[in-house]
């Protein structure tokens, strides 16, 4: 199916969000990535006859911390599944008054502070650099903040995620450097997989979930998993919610994302192709075919 066919929407479920309800024809399939395992099956089904493709970021039960988690595994496993679209949702810190535990914010822009994980499917042997300046689709914000308004959730429009490398929380003194530095929420999953989902020319936008307070609000208690997985629970419906009104609305569209997510590898590569090497090529098929078959 073409990019600007029909589209297949792929959900990465974060925290809390282990399934999905209100799904048919139900289906949970080994996906094999040239770049190992995924975090979990892949559930693949039908919303209202649209296919989705769900993905537990952590696995079933959660087995895996953030920085275990095989980001480019997930990614194209997604893409390799015929995923256009990805819909994530994260659960998240607060970094401002105004966001409190239960409140939903659309991230737009990001601060990449992990270290410890593979951020790239390039590398030696073939280099791509993709722009990520606007990491985060506008058309697949645009319907996910249509979908909010549309099923009652409060959801403010854009904000800018911290991504730490955990999986301890963060220190005070880390805590207040990201809130002057802008930074709205703090989470451990979102990146390297929003420059992934780019560099695979998918469109990515996350659902943040506010859990917390973090630890540098002075009237809350600082952030323990107990807390996290107490507002998890009484929001993940809601968060499902949101996710079951955004496929029709993305169904609606007819054409390639506007904004070159599904074209971010036209100019990207750079290595001279009788210097690729074969085998990082082989690797590449799903994620930059479409460009390396030329
Ligand atoms: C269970 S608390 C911390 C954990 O939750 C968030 O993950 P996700 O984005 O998958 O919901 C956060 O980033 C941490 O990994
Ligand atoms: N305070 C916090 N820091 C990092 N990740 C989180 N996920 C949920 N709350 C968090």
């Amino acid at each position: 199916m073409g990019m600007a066919g029909k589209p297949v929407v792929g959900i990465i479920g974060g925290s809390g969000v282990y399934d999905l309800e209100g799904l048919t024809d139900k289906q949970w399939r080994t996906v094999d990535t040239p770049w190992g395992r995924p975090s979990d099956q892949l559930l693949f089904a039908s919303l209202d006859g649209a296919p989705v493709v769900f993905l537990p970021r952590h696995g079933r039960g959660h087995p895996l911390s953030p920085s275990g988690i095989n980001y480019r595994a997930n990614i194209d496993a997604l893409k390799r599944s015929g995923v256009t679209e990805i819909v994530s949702v994260s659960a998240v810190g607060s970094l401002r008054e105004d966001l409190p535990p239960g409140r939903f914010l659309l991230v737009d822009q990001y601060i990449d502070r992990t270290f410890a994980r593979e951020k790239s499917f390039f590398g030696n042997g073939c280099v791509a650099h993709v722009s990520v300046a606007h990491p985060v689709c506008g058309r697949l914000g645009r319907h996910l903040l249509q979908a909010a308004a549309e099923s009652g959730i409060d959801m403010v429009a854009g904000g800018t995620y911290l991504a730490m490398e955990g999986p301890q929380f963060s220190t005070l003194a880390e805590s207040k450097l990201y809130r002057a530095w802008g930074c709205d929420v703090i989470g451990m999953t979102n990146m390297p997989e929003a420059k992934l989902a780019r560099e695979a020319e998918l469109c990515y936008a996350s659902v943040a979930m506010v859990t917390d307070y973090d630890c540098w609000h002075p009237e809350h208690d600082h952030v323990t998993v107990e807390q996290i997985v107490k507002v998890l629970l009484s929001n993940a419906d809601k968060a499902r919610g949101l996710v079951r009104a955004v496929v029709p609305l993305l169904q609606a569209r007819d054409a390639a994302c506007g904004q070159g997510c599904h074209t971010a590898l036209d100019h990207a590569l750079i290595t001279a192709p009788d210097q690729r090497d074969p085998l990082l090529v082989g690797k590449l098929d799903a994620v930059a075919g479409r460009v390396l078959a030329k």
